[in-house]
């Protein structure tokens, strides 16, 4: 025998009530049905009682209503008329009732106990009579079987009572039959319920004490998920779980099953299947006691709650001190406060424990009334409310002696800057829970979910500033990389904020690389740099990473806040790290203790790899005493393609036009972009050198440099043509070439300037835009280590920003 629970969306419409037949018609065995009220009635009873007692006369439009959803029902399941008038007959006394027993409320403005049972399960003895019809079912009323009482204000089901009641029922039983689900009665024979979802409950004691061989609970989804679906869009139905598991699920927020009903199933060992009725193909999730194989994953799912507040009483007082946990959970029970969680330190200075939110205050005065002496004598000192907080549990069975359970939890949450408030972890094993703010709950999911079950693929949240020549580049590689970064490196990367200038372009859901510059033009909400740093930070995404392909100080001096926020940079932009010394360090700093990254790879050199070498050196102990290098792609492209015909004033519009020189060209001619270079390089490879210790000579003189506007400056450059072709003339005919070098020293002093080199100096050859660098440590003494290649140029950038980025996903 089988019993079929189908809830309130199953028996919803008479169209769901037609499928709801399909699935009975498909058993081959014996069939006991119970089912919910229709969709929406309960809580519509509930309302309808409630205006009642408030004196509205309301109560009496929504009792009508009620009562013409059930015929509207009725009409639609029943063409032939004499059948429909059969079953208004048979549910006249249930809208009786609803009318009598709401005029009686209305009228003396009172809602008891009693009243609000009996209001409140008429949804089920309605739905119950007309599927029971519909099904041609045989017709049982669970108030003569489910008997309850009641403890601490809430009804119980005697189970003795109960089970002995519905073996005698057993001879009784059709092929089909129907059973409400939620009423009961106590002794004297008022109606009762069993809490809301509690049909589910009916189902299992039905299945108990039938000695059923399934309890299939029919719903709207198609079993327990591995985290909430609205929340974490790639979860997915769990095949299987244990009863214990599924205990732990259903208890924390997953509201797939009334969690009393696995107690039941579970003591007579009935496997428990929950089965969706809009998809009945689906095989659902099944709950049994059978060990799984092969082993399955030490977490099956995740689930949360919220609305809650964390509670904490402390107090030195409490050390040592007997009776303190008794006597605080006795005054919470004695006001029917539900505890959730409980955490307490081995030094019992204080205990937190989590209630729901709309409880808190009545616990605060519970507390303060139970220990007022305490409180007065200050031994306990205070009791700390903290609101707007939410559980999060992962459980499995399987986590049981399994070590780095907690530590791959609270690292990955902890790296996406969740803070976790308490943490509750029972010696079974079988649940890890802990306490955040509710408005860190999806990216605590969405980073869970991801490190336990979708290790499969990475997923990084990407915000860029900048969409000139090396951030368009950079968009156009997301957009013909993406496909292939998922299917070979398991990772996807989501554009999820896009900002310019004037305005940026927000999608949560992630937006098309391709289209996202045209979109912003079109379709951009105003804001500054720090308005895009405050939506990024409010997003509160996981794994968020800031890009930026700016050449700006002011986007520079939001990476502080940003990391400080878990959200990590990867910047092509080269003033942040080549500020003051102690801005970078701090910088440097909060990404290493937050566990989030901030790379810089193409601040020196575009896309040659010249930190990670250096990183690498100095971390594997090598020191580095000397570094010589070509670091300005522009001015390199310059002095080589200066020639009688291309005077400079002329190439330096090209070395624009190719994309190598920075949006302002004065920032290379300066020597600026080389001193920034510089200070990086050196700050990495261990040396803590500020700004003014880079002695620097200008590519050109300082006069020029000093001119109000790019504009004029581009005219008056045309004066240096002719000196420099002399330059260039005079060393040609010693066999130099012109290259504009920096050096460290081991003094930790650095000198940036315009040189003439032989043809056995290493810069001698170094053609175009290229960089070299030339780093001696301890271990590269005689001959350096040399890195060489295009140093500047909006392709080699953005491939060096694009790897970056892939790094911090550590693929
Ligand atoms: N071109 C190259 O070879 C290399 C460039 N870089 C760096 O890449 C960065 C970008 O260079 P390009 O793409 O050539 O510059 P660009 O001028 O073409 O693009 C910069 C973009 O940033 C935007 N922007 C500037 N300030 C902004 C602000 N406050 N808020 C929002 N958007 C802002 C601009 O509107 C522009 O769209 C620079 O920092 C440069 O030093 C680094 C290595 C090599
Ligand atoms: N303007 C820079 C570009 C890279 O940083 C250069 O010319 O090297």
């Amino acid at each position: 025998m089988k019993i079929l629970k189908f809830g309130g969306t199953s028996v919803g419409s008479a169209d769901n009530i037609r499928r709801v037949k399909d699935i009975i018609q498909n058993q081959n065995n014996r069939v006991v049905i119970v089912v919910s009220a229709l969709g929406g009635i309960t809580d519509r009873l509930i309302k309808a009682a409630t205006l009642a007692a408030e004196g509205d006369g309301q109560y009496a439009s929504e009792v009508k209503q009620i009562v013409e959803i059930h015929q509207d029902s009725i009409k639609s399941l029943f063409s032939d008329e004499q059948k429909q008038q059969e079953v208004f007959d048979m549910v006249a006394p249930e809208f009786d009732e609803l009318n009598s027993i709401t005029k009686g409320v209305f009228l003396i403005r009172e809602l008891s106990r009693k009243s609000l049972e009996s209001i409140s399960g008429i949804g089920e003895r309605l739905s119950s009579k007309i599927i029971a019809s519909f099904l041609n079912a045989k017709w049982f009323d669970s108030r003569k079987y489910i008997k309850t009482y009641v403890e601490y204000g809430r009804s119980q089901v005697d189970l003795e009572a109960t089970n002995k009641l519905l073996l005698e029922v057993v001879p009784k039983l059709d092929k089909i039959s129907l059973f409400p689900g939620f009423i009961s009665s106590n002794k004297k024979g008022d109606n009762t319920t069993l809490g809301r979802g509690g049909s589910d409950y009916t189902a299992s004691l039905l299945a108990a004490s039938f000695d059923a061989d399934m309890l299939e609970i029919w719903t709207d989804v198609n079993g327990f998920m591995t985290a909430d679906p609205k929340v974490i869009s790639r979860a997915y139905c769990i095949e299987h779980l244990s009863y214990a598991e599924a205990m732990e699920l259903s208890h924390f927020g997953a509201k797939v099953i009334y969690p009393p009903t696995i107690l039941p199933a579970y003591q007579k060992k009935i496997p428990i299947t929950i089965k969706n009725t809009f998809n009945p193909e689906t095989p659902g999730t099944l709950i049994d006691g059978q060990k799984e194989t092969p082993k399955p994953r030490q977490i099956k799912g995740i689930s949360s709650i919220k609305n809650v507040s964390l509670l904490t009483v402390h107090g030195m007082g409490m050390v040592g001190v007997s009776g303190i946990s008794m006597r605080l959970f006795a005054s919470l029970a004695a006001e029917e406060i539900n505890v959730i969680l409980i955490s307490q330190a081995s030094s019992e200075n204080s205990i937190s424990i989590v209630i729901e939110s709309d409880q808190s205050e009545k616990a605060r005065k519970a507390i303060e009334k139970e220990f007022k002496r305490e409180l007065d004598d200050r031994h306990i000192s205070g009791i700390v409310i903290d609101d707007q907080m939410a559980v999060v549990a992962i459980v499995g069975e399987n986590m049981k002696h399994t070590t780095g359970m907690s530590g791959l939890l609270f690292n990955s949450v902890g790296k996406n800057g969740v803070n976790v408030y308490a943490i509750a972890q029972g010696a079974s094993e079988l649940n890890i829970s802990f306490v955040i703010k509710e408005r860190d709950i999806k990216k605590a999911l969405n980073v869970i979910h991801e490190s336990f079950f979708l290790s499969d693929y990475s997923r990084l949240n990407l915000f860029l500033v900048g969409k000139g020549t090396v951030g368009s580049k950079l968009l156009n590689k997301i957009a013909a990389q993406s496909e292939k970064l998922m299917n070979e490196n398991r990772l996807k990367i989501r554009l999820i904020g896009l900002a310019g200038r004037k305005g940026m372009l927000l999608n949560n859901e992630g937006m098309d690389a391709s289209t996202a510059i045209e979109n912003l033009e079109k379709e951009s909400i105003p804001g500054t740099v720090e308005d895009f740093r405050d939506r990024i930070i409010d997003m509160n995404l996981a794994n968020s990473v800031f890009v930026d392909c700016s050449a700006s100080g002011e986007v520079a001096a939001i990476y502080q806040s940003l990391l400080d926020a878990n959200v990590s940079v990867v910047t092509a932009n080269k003033i942040a790290s080549s500020s003051s010394y102690s801005t970078y360090k701090k910088l440097k700093d909060t990404a290493r203790e937050k566990g989030i990254r901030f790379f810089f790879e193409t601040n020196v050199g575009a896309g040659l790899p010249i930190i990670a070498p250096i990183n690498d050196l100095v971390r594997s102990g090598d020191k580095i005493v000397r570094l010589e290098a070509v670091l300005s792609g522009t001015l390199n492209y310059i002095v080589n393609t200066l020639s009688e015909d291309k005077p400079l004033s002329e190439v330096i519009i090209e070395a624009k036009e190719k994309g190598f020189s920075e949006p302002d060209p004065r920032v290379d001619l300066s020597g600026t972009d080389v001193v920034r270079k510089s200070l990086i390089l050196a700050r990495e490879s261990g040396y803590n050198l500020e700004e003014a210790d880079v002695q620097v000579e200008p590519f050109v003189p300082q006069e020029y440099l000093d001119l109000p506007s790019l504009e004029e400056f581009m005219r008056k450059v045309k004066e240096l043509d002719a000196p420099f072709e002399e330059r260039r003339q005079k060393a040609l005919k010693e066999g130099k070439r012109l290259r504009y070098g920096a050096r460290l020293t081991s003094e930790g002093k650095a000198v940036v300037g315009l040189m003439e080199v032989d043809r056995t100096h290493p810069f001698y050859d170094l053609e175009g835009s290229n960089n070299i660098v030339l780093i001696w440590s301890e271990h590269y003494f005689e001959h350096p280590m040399q890195i060489k290649g295009y140093g500047a140029g909006a392709d080699v950038t953005a491939a060096g920003v694009f790897a970056d980025i892939i790094k911090v996903a550590n693929v």
